[in-house]
């Protein structure tokens, strides 16, 4: 196939663009998912005339689309969403539709009230034949008036858990006349005279996501690191106790319990880092092999942007409260910032595929490789998977003199991915000789499944951060990072002891091995916590917090945020004397009596 026109590589500026979808308006603006998935849906799905039509207009921002895709009745499974489009050869145009009430699209950001086109996920019907879910772009609304064009019912679906700022929307069709070339042709075609035309890969059509969850990673990471800022930075203000009696009160950061609690966050936000940077240009790598016509590395791709968004996005989740408990009671004030970014951040366990749903389709990938192994064929040189193939050693190393490159640490994490993967699968085969059909006997493993897919996300992690921090030749940032390398690896020994410990892998010893080497990282990473975080230089603008400031001064600057309260704009509020001063007068009129 003749090399295919490059697209505009947008990927790192989509990503930077993304990153302003977290520091600009962290809880989302009207070109959120223009950006990041209307884009991307015309950069990977539109054929050449109509990215020449479309991409311009859309990089110009002369409209604006969102991704409407999900329904009020279907999120995951996108093989029952019930939006259709059927194909009129005589007038050569799709008609969409939204035949009940669970087909109206139901979430897309920017839907209610922002957005003027939609790139709309729609079952196609051409000849009388369903070929499944393909992508449509449609005009919402007039480009002058804004107003619903005829057949379109759209508006903002109400307050969330957070992102209250971004007008996510529903929209119903009600046998709305789109364009035949208004469906993304890059892959799948339907001709003037309805015959249907597919793809050399059912799942093209799917990119937008596989780019989100790529990038969820990275969004992740910021968010740990936003909050590990601020828990880190207010823990080095805050004094609250002593340790040595008399000698004053210490900052809260000299607590171990506090370092516990925070510095592994900030290891983790590394880690995720490092990954996401790994995840995004494996995504940009297998899109251009798709204009090349090489589809061989969609599966790889899937397989881990869905585990890893997966991981990333619960620890996060974790994390971050762990960052605003470590706060006290400032930490649950809104000017602690914590309250906003908590709330845009575990939007991302949810949206771009529900993180069980997500861990469950690494879970397949693994399934075959587990089918491969037990069929005695040898590795296809897939470095991320590759070790599922090796026998490692019998025993856990980690407490050898010298693990060169924590090579004993990964072994040990490959260990476990290893035993969970193939136990799951000879589950799976056990289970079917006994009777049960393939389906059911999935779901019987289903958790043992995600199990699996977390020990494999932990050790693509792990290897990740070691080997990028190996590449770091400045040897006083070098130290640092190795300290935090350090606490991750260990932290996460300890994450899974379980599984290492329960088929003897490893020793009670040696998880006490692995918590020494915690505690001594925390000890290490203490004197740096406060240049580490203000090394990522996060403005205090997208802190959004009083506790993160640079300066410090948080008491003060408190009660300012405290003061501008439009509560406190009187002394006296007019309930006052409405409601509770004539409660109270009554009160004490009765007791006169
Ligand atoms: C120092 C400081 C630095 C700080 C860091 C700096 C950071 C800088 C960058 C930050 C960037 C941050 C940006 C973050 C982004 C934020 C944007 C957020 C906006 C909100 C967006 C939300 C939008 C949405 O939610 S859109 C809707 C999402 N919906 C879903 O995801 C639906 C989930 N369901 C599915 O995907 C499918 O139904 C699925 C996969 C569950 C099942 O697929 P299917 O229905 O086809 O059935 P199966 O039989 O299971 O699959 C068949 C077969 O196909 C394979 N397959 C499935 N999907 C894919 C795919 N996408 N690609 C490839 N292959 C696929 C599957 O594996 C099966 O294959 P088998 O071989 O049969 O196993
Ligand atoms: C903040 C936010 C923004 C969003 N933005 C968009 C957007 O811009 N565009 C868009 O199209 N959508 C968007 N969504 C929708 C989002 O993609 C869906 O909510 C998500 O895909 C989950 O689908 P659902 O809500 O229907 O949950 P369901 O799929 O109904 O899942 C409900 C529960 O059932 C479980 N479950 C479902 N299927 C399985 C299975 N096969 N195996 C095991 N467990 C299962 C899930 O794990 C989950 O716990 C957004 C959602 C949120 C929260």
């Amino acid at each position: 196939m003749e090399h295919a026109p490059k697209a505009i590589d947008v990927t790192n500026d989509v990503e930077m663009r993304t990153f302003n979808f977290f520091t600009m308006g962290i809880d989302g603006h009207p070109l959120g998912l223009h950006l990041d998935m209307a884009i991307p849906t015309i950069l990977n799905n539109a054929d050449e005339e109509q990215q020449k039509d479309w991409l311009p207009k859309a990089a110009n921002r002369e409209f604006i689309a969102t991704y409407a895709q999900t329904e009020m009745g279907h999120g995951t499974n996108l093989k029952k969403l019930e939006t259709t489009a059927t194909y009129d050869p005589k007038t050569q145009e799709f008609v969409l539709n939204s035949p009940t009430i669970t087909s109206t699209k139901w979430w897309p950001g920017n839907l209610g009230k922002s957005s003027n086109y939609a790139v709309v996920m729609a079952q196609l019907y051409t000849q009388g034949k369903c070929h499944g879910a393909h992508p449509f772009f449609v005009q919402l609304r007039d480009l002058n008036t804004h107003k619903p064009l005829k057949g379109i019912t759209v508006g903002d679906i109400g307050p969330k858990f957070g992102m209250n700022t971004v007008d996510n929307g529903f929209l119903q069709f009600d046998h709305v006349r789109t364009p035949r070339r208004s469906m993304f042709m890059k892959h799948a075609k339907v001709l003037p005279d309805g015959r249907y035309v597919p793809p050399v890969h059912d799942k093209l059509n799917y990119s937008a996501m596989v780019f989100i969850r790529a990038a969820i990673v990275s969004g992740m990471a910021y968010h740990l690191l936003v909050t590990s800022t601020i828990a880190v930075r207010y823990s080095a203000i805050r004094r609250q106790g002593e340790i040595t009696p008399g000698a004053g009160e210490v900052k809260v950061l000299d607590y171990q319990t506090q370092q516990h609690r925070i510095f592994p966050q900030l290891a983790r936000g590394l880690a995720f880092r490092l990954s996401g940077q790994y995840i995004m240009k494996l995504y940009t790598q297998t899109m251009d092999d798709i204009r090349n016509g090489d589809i061989s590395a969609v599966p790889d791709l899937h397989a881990l942007s869905c585990g890893l968004k997966a991981v990333t996005t619960h620890h996060a989740a974790l994390g971050l409260e762990q960052c605003r408990m470590a706060c006290g009671g400032h930490g649950y004030s809104q000017a602690s910032g914590f309250p906003l970014h908590y709330s845009v951040a575990v939007g991302a366990c949810t949206y771009e595929g529900e993180n069980m749903v997500m861990l469950l389709q690494t879970a397949r990938h693994l399934m075959k490789i587990a089918k491969a192994i037990r069929a005695g064929q040898s590795p296809k040189s897939n470095k991320i998977v590759d070790y599922l193939f090796h026998k490692g050693p019998p025993k856990c190393l980690i407490d050898q003199a010298y693990d060169t490159n924590y090579r004993n640490v990964l072994e040990s994490f490959e260990h476990l991915a290893r035993r969970q993967t193939l136990e799951v699968y000879d589950k799976l085969v056990q289970l079917q000789q006994q009777g049960r059909n393939y389906e059911q006997a999935w779901n019987d493993c289903a958790v043992e499944l995600c199990k699996a897919t977390r020990a494999h996300v932990r050790t693509f992690l792990a290897r990740t951060f070691v080997e990028e921090i190996d590449k770091i030749s400045d040897l006083s940032i070098k130290s640092v990072l190795q300290d935090l390398l350090q606490l991750y690896l260990y932290y996460e020994v300890t994450e899974c002891a379980t599984g290492l410990l329960e088929d003897g892998f490893m020793t009670g010893q040696q998880h006490k091995y692995a918590k020494k080497k915690i505690y001594e990282a925390l000890e290490k990473i203490r004197p740096n916590a406060v240049s580490i975080v203000d090394s990522f230089d996060f403005q205090d603008r997208e802190l959004h917090s009083v506790l993160g400031r640079r300066d410090g001064n948080v008491y003060e600057n408190l009660l300012k945020w405290a003061q501008s309260s439009p509560l406190n704009k009187t002394d006296v509020l007019p309930f006052h004397h409405k409601y509770l001063g004539k409660m109270m007068e009554e009160a004490r009129q009765r007791s006169k009596i």
